[in-house]
């Protein structure tokens, strides 16, 4: 088995609209098993079209007008993920690859309890499940990312946000995929919320040895949480290192006046606490 989960290379899409954007321009990038990658950038850098569009879950105009995608399954198979029809391609994303929106966690349904929406996803994705089999897994779940088992009962408008949130991430780890894509999965909660969420995704990578591919423009928090981050820059990766290369010993330019345009890195040495 490689050490590689997803193999990305030369990957380009372009949104045909006038004049044409150039979103994302030939980007290679390996994912490890069990690493956490994040993907940084100012708004518009091309990070959301790059990982909607490793998954196909792109809409026109946005066009793929180059690259493979190659998913190295724990099986040993190797998937080709361009050569995946759409019934294929619908169950590669929740089994193998899960994704958390951004404002995910509005996303769910006001008018159903979370148990009955964790359950939806056993009962699309596994049909084979009875009905208590479900009901154990959502209990379970709800107990993995801290929302407790007592709140099965309970409808979205009586969660926090933080709450919300974690019912999402179980929602992604329902069904034990290998990559977990989460696109600013925090941005709209508060710090210290937020750094909790951070710290249990950091945990259940390590329990359950999915790996990570994080988006945000926050680098700052992308260093405490990423293994390696990927700088982004109109389209292209213009720097991929470890956390520490990052922080301690950037080699492009413009991750050096990324990281200068974070106040909170700039001062004191040891503000990120890794
Ligand atoms: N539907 C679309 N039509 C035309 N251009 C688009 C469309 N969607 C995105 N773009 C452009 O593609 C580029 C990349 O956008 P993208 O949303 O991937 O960036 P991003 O780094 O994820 O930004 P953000 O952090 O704001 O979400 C931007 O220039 C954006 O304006």
């Amino acid at each position: 088995m490689t050490d590689s989960l997803l193999s990305v290379r030369d990957f380009s899409v372009v949104y045909d609209v006038d004049p044409p954007v150039a979103a994302v321009t030939n980007v290679s990038l390996d994912i490890k098993r069990g690493e956490i990658v994040g993907l940084a950038g100012e708004s518009g850098c091309g990070k959301t079209t790059l990982a909607y569009g490793v998954q196909r879950l792109l809409k026109p105009p946005a066009v793929i007008t180059s690259g493979d995608v190659v998913f190295h399954d724990e099986s040993g198979e190797d998937i080709d993920i361009n050569a995946l029809d759409a019934e294929q391609m619908r169950r590669f994303r929740w089994d193998k690859v899960s994704m958390v929106f951004q404002g995910a966690m509005n996303a769910l349904n006001p008018v159903a309890t979370i148990g009955s929406q964790l359950e939806d996803v056993f009962q699309v994705h596994r049909p084979g499940m009875s009905r208590a089999q479900r009901k154990a897994e959502v209990v379970e779940l709800l107990e993995i990312v801290k929302v407790g088992a007592q709140r099965v009962r309970s409808f979205p408008h009586e969660l926090s946000g933080g709450m919300r949130q974690r019912v999402m991430i179980a929602m992604a780890l329902a069904l034990r995929p290998q990559l977990m894509i989460m696109d600013e999965p925090t941005t709209a909660l508060d710090v210290l919320v937020q750094r909790e969420i951070l710290k249990q995704i950091s945990q259940l990578r390590h329990d359950f040895g999915f790996s990570v591919v994080f988006i945000t423009h926050d680098l700052p928090l992308l260093l405490e949480i990423s293994d390696r981050i990927a700088i982004m820059r109109e389209g292209e990766i213009v720097e991929l290192a470890t956390a520490e290369r990052i922080w301690n010993d950037p080699q492009h330019e413009y991750t050096q006046k990324l990281l200068e345009s974070f106040p909170r890195l700039t001062g004191e040495r040891g503000v990120v606490v890794r």
